[in-house]
C-alpha cells in the first residue's frame, strides 16, 4: 500500500485557519502520510487587509507558505479544507481557488478524493455548520468522499459537539487545546479511510 498522499488547503486572514490547518498537518506527518500544506490566494485588497492589523501581520507571516494549484488536488488522495465562515458560507477566497478547479472537475479527478473540512466563525454559532455543508455541497458536485467527524470520538464532544468538522470560535480568546485534538483526529480519520479506499 502506498503512502497516503494528503493536501491541507487552507484560506485564513487572521490566523486561526492556519492554526487549524498546521495541526491537521503536525498530526497528518506523525500519522505517515506524505503532506502539503497550501493556502489560496488572498484576493482583498491591500486597503482592506491595512485595515485590520491582525490580518496584515497574518498575511507578512505567512508568505512562505506555496499557493495551493490544480496540480496539487491532481497529486491528492485526500484533501482537508479550512476556511473561515463569511455570512454563513466559506470565504469568498476560497470559493475563488475552487471555481478555478472546473478543469479538474471535467477531466474526472475530483472523483474519489477523499475530503473533509473545517472552519472558524466569530461567534459559537456564527454559521460554523452553515460554512461545512457549503463546502460539503461542492464536494458532492465533484463526486469526492466525504468524511465528517460524526462522533467518531470523545474529542468531538470536548469541542464543542460539531459532527461536521472542527470549528472555531474565534472569539479573540484564543484557540484550545480541546479543539486541537479534535482536529488532529479528523486529520487522522480522513487518512484512515483514504488508505482503506487506496488499499
Ligand atoms: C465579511 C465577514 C463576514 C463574517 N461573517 C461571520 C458570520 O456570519 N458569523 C460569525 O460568527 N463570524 C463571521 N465573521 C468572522 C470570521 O468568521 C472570523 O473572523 C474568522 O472565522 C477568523 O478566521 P481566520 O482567523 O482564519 O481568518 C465574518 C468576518 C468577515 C470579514
Amino acid at each position: 500500500m502506498s503512502t497516503t498522499k494528503l493536501v491541507i488547503v487552507y484560506y485564513s486572514s487572521t490566523g486561526h485557519n492556519y492554526q487549524m490547518a498546521r495541526w491537521a498537518e503536525e498530526a497528518a506527518k506523525a500519522a505517515g502520510a506524505e503532506v502539503r500544506l497550501l493556502k489560496v490566494r488572498e484576493l482583498a485588497p491591500d486597503a482592506a487587509i491595512d485595515s485590520n492589523p491582525a490580518w496584515r501581520e497574518h498575511v507578512d507571516a505567512t508568505q512562505d507558505i506555496p499557493v495551493a494549484t490544480r496540480d496539487d488536488l491532481a497529486w491528492a488522495d485526500a484533501i482537508i479544507w479550512s476556511a473561515p465562515t463569511r455570512f454563513g458560507v466559506l470565504a469568498a477566497q476560497m470559493k475563488q481557488f475552487i471555481d478555478e478547479q472546473g478543469g479538474l472537475w471535467a477531466a474526472g479527478k475530483t472523483v474519489n478524493k477523499v475530503v473533509s473540512a473545517m472552519t472558524s466563525a466569530q461567534n459559537a454559532h456564527g454559521g460554523q455548520e452553515a460554512t461545512l455543508l457549503s463546502i460539503y455541497t461542492i464536494m458532492m458536485h465533484w463526486g469526492a468522499i466525504i468524511v465528517p467527524p460524526g462522533y467518531s470520538d470523545s474529542v468531538i464532544y470536548a469541542s464543542g459537539g460539531n459532527p461536521y468538522g472542527a470549528s472555531a470560535t474565534a472569539d479573540g480568546n484564543g484557540l484550545t487545546d480541546e479543539l486541537k485534538a479534535s482536529v488532529q483526529h479528523q486529520a487522522r480519520r480522513t487518512l484512515s479511510i483514504a488508505a482503506k479506499l487506496n488499499a
